[in-house]
């Protein structure tokens, strides 16, 4: 049985800061010949619509469609699907999807009003988006558990129209992910992929509408689609590779635990798997569970890759210095692997979803718990959420002048507008002061 090597990292040791952001870092696909291959796939689309599309998707999927009409599934091909599953399948995928609709219920935000002393009422009105695209990466594996995270919080939010992408490399259709789309209630679905599915769907064909906002992960491709067609649609955010961070105690089975860091590694070689201990020894048990559990996994050797790439076993002071190395790397899923994770909680401030005590593994968040499984990378989460609910309403601004309020308003309004220079500004509110 050979070993699999992971970096080990003492927090205590002198350079740790530098080791650690070495570890962090890693090149993604981001290089010239992808922005190059995107830019002009993104043009083709703008310029030759639907044409392009099915160009592109004989290429890069080996899809052989005359015309876009032949890339769009019927919802009767959608409701075959679910209707094709077994009924272990079939009931998993209805209960995850009720236990995401009862989670993102509870983010739907409302408007509201109040009302000043002079009558004057203020507030926000909330709106849902009209129409959006759902992107489901498809390339290498298929997703059904992401069309579920992607499609529900639109519908619960009220989006009127949901219109999903997925590549079908080679023509195969994935019945469990046109399943999801059948229970989540998405509207349109087009077997395309890739830039050319992000195009379409941010300029509109003459087939494929064009929608609001554009949501859901892809590959390095995709990721740079969306970062550019940004500005003429909205995007939810641009996805890197998973990653989970693990803070134990070292009283979890360490089995568990290198099971945990193995579910991440497996999505790709660029995930990233971290453990965070106190516990030396249990650092080393847990380095042989990895290479004894490793063997037994069909995706071993992309665990293996991303593993020995982005895998990190760190030694700390104790708990506290854990969370605060925790605050730095800023997960994507954080396992709190401890006796009392209610006491590690107020210390972790960065994290995309946090999973409380041993036996939250985060693999139960990626399909059912009722969270988004949509969560910022590559240390976002300092400043962004995961996908929610509020990704897919938007708000208006509401202001209801009395007349006693044009006075009092007006008054300071021309103050500030006289003094920016502005006469237009200020007579348009003296104008109602006189009223
Ligand atoms: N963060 C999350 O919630 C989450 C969930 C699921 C998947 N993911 C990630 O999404 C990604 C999915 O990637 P994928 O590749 O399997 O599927 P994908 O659907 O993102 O990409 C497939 C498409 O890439 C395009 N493509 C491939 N090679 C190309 C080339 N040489 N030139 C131009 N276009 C090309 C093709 O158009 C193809 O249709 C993975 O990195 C996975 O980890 C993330
Ligand atoms: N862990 C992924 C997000 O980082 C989501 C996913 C889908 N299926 C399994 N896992
Ligand atoms: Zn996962």
């Amino acid at each position: 049985m050979s070993s699999v090597a992971i970096t080990r990292l003492d927090a205590s040791a002198a350079g740790f800061q530098k080791q650690l952001a070495d570890l962090l870092s890693f090149s993604a696909d981001t290089d010239a010949a992808i922005h190059q291959a995107v830019a002009e796939i993104l043009d083709a689309v703008r310029k030759r619509g639907d044409a392009a599309v099915v160009e592109y998707t004989r290429r890069f999927d080996r899809v052989q469609a005359n015309d876009m009409a032949g890339l769009e599934l019927s919802q009767e091909r959608l409701q075959q699907a679910l209707k094709s599953l077994p009924l272990r399948l079939e009931t998993a995928l209805k209960a995850a999807a009720e236990r995401v609709r009862s989670y993102h219920e509870r983010q739907l935000q409302q408007s509201w009003t109040y009302t000043e002393a002079d009558g004057t009422v203020l507030g926000q009105q909330v709106t849902a988006l009209d129409r959006v695209g759902l992107y489901v990466p498809g390339g290498k594996a298929a997703y059904p558990s992401s069309v579920l995270m992607n499609a529900i919080p639109a519908k619960v939010a009220g989006v009127k129209e949901l219109i999903m992408v997925v590549p079908t490399p080679d023509g195969v259709q994935n019945d469990l992910v046109l399943a999801a789309a059948a229970v989540a209630g998405v509207d349109r679905v087009f077997t395309i992929g890739g830039a050319q599915a992000v195009a379409a769907l941010a300029y509109g064909t003459e087939i494929v509408p064009q929608v609001d906002k554009i949501v859901g992960p892809g590959n390095a491709y995709v990721a740079e689609a969306k970062r550019r067609v940004f500005g003429i649609v909205g995007i939810d955010m641009i996805a890197g590779p998973s990653e989970i961070l693990v803070i134990c105690d070292g009283k979890t089975d360490p089995d568990w635990i290198a099971m945990d860091l193995f579910s991440q590694a497996e999505h790709d070689e660029l995930a990233q798997s971290i453990l965070i201990s106190p516990d030396v020894a249990f650092l080393d048990a847990v380095q042989a569970s990895v290479d004894k559990l490793l063997p037994t996994l069909p995706r071993q050797e992309v665990i293996r890759t991303s593993i020995s790439k982005r895998g990190g076993l760190i030694q700390c002071r104790d708990l506290d210095q854990a969370c605060e190395i925790a605050n730095y790397i800023a997960p994507e899923h954080l396992e709190l692997s401890v006796a009392d994770p209610d006491a590690l909680l107020p210390k972790i401030r960065h994290a995309g979803a946090i999973f409380m005590g041993r036996n939250t593994c985060e693999a139960l968040g990626d399909y059912c718990a009722g969270p988004n499984h949509v969560l910022p990378t590559s240390r976002t989460a300092r400043f962004s959420s995961p996908l929610g609910v509020y990704d897919f309403q938007k708000r208006s601004s509401l202001i209801h002048v009395s007349a006693q309020g044009a006075r009092t308003l007006g008054e300071i309004a021309a103050a500030l507008a006289y003094g920016e220079g502005l006469q237009a500004h200020a007579r348009s509110a003296e104008f109602r002061m006189e009223h």
